[in-house]
Formats: structure tokens, C-alpha cells, sequence
């Protein structure tokens, strides 16, 4: 166990040597959903771009208020209008989103007026800024708005639009190659021989990858053979920004990969104390980092979500975020002192506990679909009942 790399270790060593990979463009907003910007967005305008009515009522100004007093009222102004300076003593008729006349300092609403042929009451005394959204309420001139790294989504593109902004610059997608390794692997859709089973990182790491907004440039197979797996790479490194692939870096004479890495690159890290996923593999390939993930599949899943996908937000500009977690106590005992960081799939009771799928091998993926999310037990603790470990849903990865 002394050879294996601490996690937090690992982690930190794979993202310290990372840097940005990818160019900048400028595109339509209205396509950048899932993008990174690649500057930071300040607001050239203000909004609202001036104060404004909340209700449909009356403008008036609270100085002018007396109790029973029938006022006249002036102007009308709807949404899109340009008011006049409200006449001292009377009111303005106002609909929401209207501009506020210069002179009223505060909106009554229609339900609360008494209308005496055209003159309105006022029942109750208004207070001043009453239902007036101020100029700047929401976003102010010169503020920074939407920041360098983050992902646009549809509620930026709202924002943003609400600014008057049609472009925005992005980082480029980052070009990401895969790798998949094995005899035994065939693509789905063609039919199972003896000892065969169906390539399922391949997809699944694909889909991780383009799920997190990245380009899968490239999805290759190789055989189980130095030569195969050294061509495969080359090929890669010809246009991918990363490469990452699923098996063969465990220590059979089956398994390529590595040797492969330290005839073309060079290899920083091999075997970290997490399981599943120990034999990960992280090193770079003439500039090109490279990372190379156990070939058991929820090993493939554990190790991209706490590396790879660390790994390719920051080379793609991203802001690089660590999971969220809260505490969870366990619903379970395991009499067993653990040897490496457990990232156990579990799902929370309706007891608030957190309870372990019954199936942990890295072999099996069910076991991931049916549960909630990973539950970290670190490495020379016992998982004890009602004792507070991380939970990290997989919704946060
Ligand atoms: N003597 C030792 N053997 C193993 C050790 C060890 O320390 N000493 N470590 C084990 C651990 S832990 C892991 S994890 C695996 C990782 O091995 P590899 O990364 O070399 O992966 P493979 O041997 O190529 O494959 C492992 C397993 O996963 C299946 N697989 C691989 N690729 C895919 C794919 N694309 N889709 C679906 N399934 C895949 C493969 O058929 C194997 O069953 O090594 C242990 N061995
Ligand atoms: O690391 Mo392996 O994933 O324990 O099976």
C-alpha cells in the first residue's frame, strides 16, 4: 500500500500542472448555451434602465397625501411611454413596467384607490418607494455580471440579453480523444462471441465527456498489443488537446498503456489509494495531458468524475469546481478497517442515512444507476452506524 499516491495527493498533482488549452471566438449568444466565457461580462446599461412601475395604479408623490383627499388625475402612462413631470398635487394613472414621472416618488395600486368619478382616493397613506423598481435594481452599469470560466446556461442567456448583448466570447471546445483498450471488447450492435463482452466505456465516457461540454474529437479502439496501443496514441496525439482512455494500465503483460506513455511521454503518476479505480495513470504526451483510467467500469466512472473531469474543465477554461458534499451519517456497519479512499455508491433513506448499493464491485455499473451518489470513507477508518461521512450526489460531478 505504501506505493499507492493519496488521493487528495493525486488530485492536486494532475490539476497543478494544468492550464488552459484552447483558443477564444466570438459567437451569437443565443448558441452559446454550454459554453465557457472567456472574459468577464459588465454591464454597459443599466436594468431596469430606469425606475419603473411594479403594479398597475397610480404614481403620486407622498408628500401631496392627506387622508380623504380626491386627486386629479394628470397623465396616463403605459409601458413604453415617455412621462411628463408630474403637476404638483395630482397623480398619474400607471401600468407595470411604465416609467415613473419625474416628482411621484411612490405607486399605489388600483385595489387600494377609490375611484370618485375621475378623481382617485387614496385609503391608506402610501409610503415613499412603494412598488417602484429602481433604476439599477437588477444589474448596475459597470458591474461585473457573468465571470471568466463560468458556463453559460439559459438563465444567463436571459440576463445577458436583458443587457443588450447578441455576442459573446467563448473559449473554443476542447478537443477530447478516447481510448478504449482490450481484446475482449466488441461495439455494440454487432453480435457477442465466447469471451467477448460490449465496449460500455467507450460510450459512457464519450457521453461524460460531451455532457460536461466538451468536443469528443475522437473515439478509438485498440487491441491488446504494444504496437496497437502506441499507433493509437500517436493518432491522437496528432489533433486531440486531451486524451483519456479506459484500460489496460494495471499490471498484467496484457496491459499497454503505461509502457506505451513512457516510450512517448512521460508518465508523472501511477496507482492512487481510491477504490475502485487504483491503477489510474496521469502523465503527458509531448505537451498533451493524458489520463488513463481503470477499464473496470465504475472504476472508468469514479476516476473521471474525481480527475478527468477536473482535468478537462481547466483545460477548457472552465471555472475548475470540486464537487459539492454534505455530511450524511451511515446506516451501515463494515467491520473492517479501509485501506484506500472508498468512494461507495450509496443511496440516502427515507431516514436521512446513507445506506451502500449491495454491489460495490468495479465491475458492476447498476450499482452506480441505482444509487444517489458516492459516499467518501477515508482510507484507515472503519465505516461505523450513524457515523458523518461526505456525500457527493452525482448530480454535482
Ligand atoms: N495482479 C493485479 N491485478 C489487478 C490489479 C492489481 O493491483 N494487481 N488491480 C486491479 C484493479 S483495482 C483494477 S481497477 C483493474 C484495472 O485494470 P486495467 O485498467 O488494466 O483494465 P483491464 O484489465 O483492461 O480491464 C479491467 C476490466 O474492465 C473491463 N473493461 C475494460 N475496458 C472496458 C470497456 N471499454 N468497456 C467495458 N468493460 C471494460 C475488462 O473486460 C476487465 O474485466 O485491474 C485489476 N487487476
Ligand atoms: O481500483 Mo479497482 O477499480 O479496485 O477494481
Amino acid at each position: 500500500m505504501s506505493t499507492l499516491l493519496a488521493f487528495e495527493d493525486a488530485l492536486e498533482e494532475i490539476t497543478r500542472s494544468a492550464s488552459v488549452l484552447v483558443e477564444q471566438q466570438t459567437i451569437p449568444l443565443i448558441n452559446a448555451v454550454g459554453r465557457t466565457l472567456a472574459n468577464n461580462v459588465v454591464a454597459r446599461i443599466s436594468v431596469p434602465p430606469y425606475d419603473n412601475s411594479a403594479m398597475d395604479g397610480y404614481a403620486l408623490a407622498c408628500q401631496d397625501w392627506q387622508d380623504g383627499k380626491r386627486f386629479t388625475v394628470s397623465q396616463r402612462v403605459a409601458a413604453g411611454q415617455h412621462p411628463q413631470p408630474l403637476m404638483p398635487g395630482t397623480c398619474a394613472r400607471i401600468f407595470t413596467g411604465a416609467n415613473i414621472p419625474s416628482g411621484a416618488d411612490t405607486v399605489v395600486m388600483q385595489e387600494n384607490t377609490e375611484l370618485e368619478g375621475d378623481k382617485v382616493i387614496f385609503t391608506k397613506q402610501p409610503t415613499s418607494s412603494d412598488n417602484i423598481r429602481p433604476l439599477g435594481q437588477d444589474m448596475q452599469i459597470g458591474q461585473t455580471v457573468v465571470k471568466v470560466g463560468e458556463k453559460i446556461t439559459p438563465i444567463h442567456i436571459g440576463l445577458l440579453s436583458s443587457l443588450g448583448i447578441t455576442e459573446v466570447i467563448v473559449y473554443k471546445q476542447l478537443n477530447v480523444g478516447i481510448l478504449t483498450t482490450g481484446d475482449e471488447l466488441i461495439p455494440t450492435g454487432e453480435k457477442l462471441k465466447e469471451g467477448q463482452i460490449y465496449n460500455s466505456n467507450g460510450p459512457m465516457l464519450s457521453a461524460l465527456v460531451a455532457q460536461a461540454g466538451h468536443n469528443v474529437s475522437h473515439c478509438l479502439h485498440t487491441a491488446d498489443t504494444p504496437e496497437d496501443t502506441k499507433t493509437a496514441l500517436k493518432t491522437l496525439m496528432q489533433s486531440c488537446d486531451v486524451i483519456l482512455s479506459s484500460g489496460g494500465v494495471s499490471v498484467g503483460e496484457e496491459d499497454h498503456v503505461k509502457d506505451a506513455l513512457e516510450k512517448l511521454g512521460k508518465v508523472h503518476l501511477w496507482k492512487i489509494a481510491i477504490k475502485p479505480g487504483k491503477p489510474l495513470v496521469h502523465a503527458t504526451l509531448q505537451g498533451i495531458p493524458f489520463l488513463g483510467l481503470p477499464g473496470n467500469p465504475s472504476s472508468t466512472l469514479v476516476t473521471y468524475h474525481w480527475f478527468a473531469r477536473l482535468l478537462l474543465s481547466i483545460c477548457a477554461g472552465q471555472v475548475a469546481e470540486l464537487p459539492k458534499s454534505y455530511p450524511v451519517d451511515a446506516g451501515f456497519n463494515r467491520n473492517k478497517v479501509i485501506q484506500r479512499d472508498e468512494f461507495l455508491r450509496v443511496s440516502i433513506g427515507k431516514d436521512g442515512l446513507a445506506y451502500a448499493h449491495p454491489q460495490q464491485s468495479s465491475g458492476a455499473l447498476l450499482a452506480a444507476c441505482e444509487s444517489q451518489g458516492y459516499l467518501h470513507v477515508k482510507a484507515n477508518t472503519q465505516i461505523e452506524y450513524g457515523h458523518s461521512y461526505s456525500f457527493y450526489p452525482f448530480s454535482s460531478f
